[in-house]
């Protein structure tokens, strides 16, 4: 389903002393199947936009496109359920929402929210523990003795189960160890690649935002800066800079190893992909002057 937003703007608590606009004429597009990250500051209206993403915040105006259903200020509850199935949402630190006696209740809490027969809700939720890594002998544990990564496991296992065709995830990194953080983000590129869900990830971790992402929309005061790949984002220094971006280690590494006198004449590095291949160049251009 393909995600469009025409001039959206939204105002929290209108007419009110409180009235604050967080954002201002979005414009953007979102292709089915791709994985898009969503960057910028702390308060730069990130968790605002997603939250339009399920109608869980309706524009002040503008309208949010999400496959056939138009989302405007004027919209019904009732037209929202079925894209509350499409879009699923995986808030920040997500197992603290984790609420059932057993991993498998929690997990077929959603599927059976959504009508599904307790019959069936039992097969998904063994499905979903498998598509996060998780064998069947974590179905009747309770989610409070997991750890923090195989509870974040369960919480994603439990958006699945409802099979999304969107999952849109806001900090899925945040607190995990860096094993942890690399296998979860694994198992959302995963999900792209062999489910063709849309991901949409809210992220301050540039390295996961440059390893993982298509493309990336940089918001500041509620404003798209720029909607581009993860290359174009972090190469443009005066924009990263200007709106207090990081950039991710690995460029930062090799920025210093050029300013350092290291020849090198490509483009810079931005991901640990590219940045394996800047060493092998850098390595190559060594030995040849050696041999000369
Ligand atoms: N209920 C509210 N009432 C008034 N203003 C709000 C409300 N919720 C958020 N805001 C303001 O809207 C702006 C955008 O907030 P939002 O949470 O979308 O930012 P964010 O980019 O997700 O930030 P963070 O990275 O800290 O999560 C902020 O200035 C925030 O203070």
């Amino acid at each position: 389903m393909e995600i469009l937003f025409k001039n959206v703007d939204y105002i929290y608590q209108p007419n009110s002393p409180f009235q604050f606009k967080a954002l201002t004429d979005v414009n953007l597009k979102i292709e089915s199947g791709s994985f898009m990250a969503i960057i910028g500051k702390t308060g730069s209206g990130k968790s605002t936009l997603i939250r339009h993403l399920n109608g869980l915040l309706k524009p002040s105006s503008g309208e949010v496109k999400i496959g056939n259903l138009t989302i405007t200020s004027s919209i019904k509850e009732s037209q929202l359920s079925d894209l509350r199935r499409k879009v699923g949402m995986l808030f920040q630190f997500p197992e603290q929402q984790l609420f059932a006696d057993t991993v498998e209740h929690d997990i077929e809490f959603g599927p059976i929210n959504f009508g599904t027969t307790k019959e069936k809700a039992k097969k998904i939720a063994r499905e979903s523990l498998k598509k996060v890594g998780l064998n069947d002998e974590f179905l009747n544990r309770s989610p409070l003795e997991l750890s923090g990564g195989q509870m974040r496991r369960v919480a994603l296992a439990g958006v699945l189960a409802v099979k999304p065709d969107i999952l849109v995830l806001d900090e899925p990194t945040a607190g995990l160890d860096f094993i942890g953080k690399k296998e979860i983000m694994k198992l959302i590129k995963k999900l792209q690649l062999e489910e063709h869900t849309t991901i949409i990830l809210v992220s301050n971790s540039m390295e996961d935002v440059a390893d993982y992402a298509e493309e990336v929309i940089l918001l500041s005061k509620g404003k798209v800066i720029k909607q581009a790949s993860p290359n174009k984002i972090f190469s443009n220094k005066e924009i990263t800079s200007a709106l207090g971006i990081e950039t991710p280690q690995t460029t930062v590494l090799a920025e210093f190893l050029l300013e350092r006198g290291v020849d090198f004449k490509g483009s810079l590095p931005i991901n640990e992909k590219s940045f394996n291949n800047f060493l092998k160049k850098i390595f190559e251009e060594k030995k040849k002057t050696r041999i000369l």
